[in-house]
């Protein structure tokens, strides 16, 4: 009765037109179309999308929509919410349509993030293709790992993390504490939570930072070969600065992902990757990585 995966992400920005070049030349994400002309939908499966980007008055995240794997599971989990204390807004049938879900509702994590949960896996069965040439993007056998992952702050550090593992079912996959000031007497450390709720490494990472002013730290979006990740490197860099890396190629140590970051429209960073850990949740015993990365990995803040 736990969520089962990452389904979809939505976002807004202010300029849709940077958002459709960049998703489509510089990610190889697949327009899908869409009924609103201030709605832009991507594929990268068999889903009939998997980002959503609405035109509104801030460039920012939204929220992850997590996906139920039945009514029951739905309706328990909004059970859980609401004894939580958590608000839940179950959306109309109407929205619901327009998520392409059979049935929707808004909540919000202790940290004040909002969320979306629905029931009702819809699929298109028009074949995926990439406009940039990508191989594909992984999301696992019938979509069960989700679109990738994505990292969300929570200065209320201990009490948001509970509640995706009591509330949301979530289990914890890694646990790190990163000294990203050096690790002098003067540098507490910043917690991280890398957690599962499917064979994926982590479909919900929580960073015990100040609330992200673009409303999400970073979206992780997979890719089938490592050349897809040279090649949308390589895309961003002759860009010309259109599209800001914020950290260059390298490997995280918990993961194993081989990635690079950039900034996309919506100011939150896009991971976009290769090679992830799979693991399994039912015998997974959690860790606690004492690195960000292997190699690699210069954020633009560290740059000289
Ligand atoms: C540490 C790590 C493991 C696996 C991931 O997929 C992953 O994104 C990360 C990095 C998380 C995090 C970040 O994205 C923003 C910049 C952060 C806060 C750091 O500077 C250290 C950890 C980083
Ligand atoms: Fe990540």
């Amino acid at each position: 009765m736990a969520v089962r995966s990452l389904g979809y992400v939505v976002a807004e920005t202010r300029d849709l037109e940077r958002w459709r070049a960049f998703a489509t030349d510089v990610l190889g994400m697949m327009p899908a179309p869409s009924p609103r002309d201030d709605v832009l939908l991507f594929r990268i499966d068999d889903r009939p999308w998997r980002l959503w980007v609405g035109k509104g008055e801030r460039d920012a995240f939204v929220a992850p929509g997590w996906e139920l794997e039945s009514k029951a599971a739905f309706d328990a989990t909004l059970d859980r919410l609401r004894a939580a204390g958590r608000p839940v807004e179950l959306a109309g049938v109407m929205e619901a349509r327009g998520r392409h879900v059979y049935e929707l509702a808004r909540s919000s994590d202790p940290a004040g993030n909002p969320m979306e949960l629905y029931h009702g896996r819809f699929v298109d069965y028009a074949p995926f293709s990439s406009p940039a040439g990508v191989s594909g993007f992984v999301t696992g056998d019938n979509g069960d790992m989700g679109l990738g992952h994505v990292v969300l702050t929570a200065p209320n550090f201990e009490e948001t993390h509970a509640f995706y593992k009591d509330v949301l079912g979530f289990g914890d996959t890694d646990l790190g504490r990163f000294y990203l000031g050096g690790g002098g007497p003067e540098d507490a450390g910043v917690g991280f939570a890398f957690m599962h709720c499917n064979g994926r490494h982590h479909s919900l990472a929580l960073g015990q930072l100040p609330e992200s002013p673009n409303g999400a730290v970073h979206m992780m979006l997979e890719v089938g070969e490592l050349p897809d990740v040279g090649r949308a490197y390589d895309r961003v860099l002759r860009s010309k600065g259109a599209h800001a890396v914020s950290a260059t190629l390298g490997q995280h140590v918990n993961d194993k992902m081989t990635s690079f970051y950039v900034q996309s429209p919506s100011g939150f960073d896009i991971e976009y990757g290769w090679n992830g850990l799979v693991i399994d949740p039912a015998t997974w015993v959690p860790t606690t990585s004492m690195s960000v990365s292997a190699w690699g990995h210069k954020w633009a803040h560290e740059q000289d």
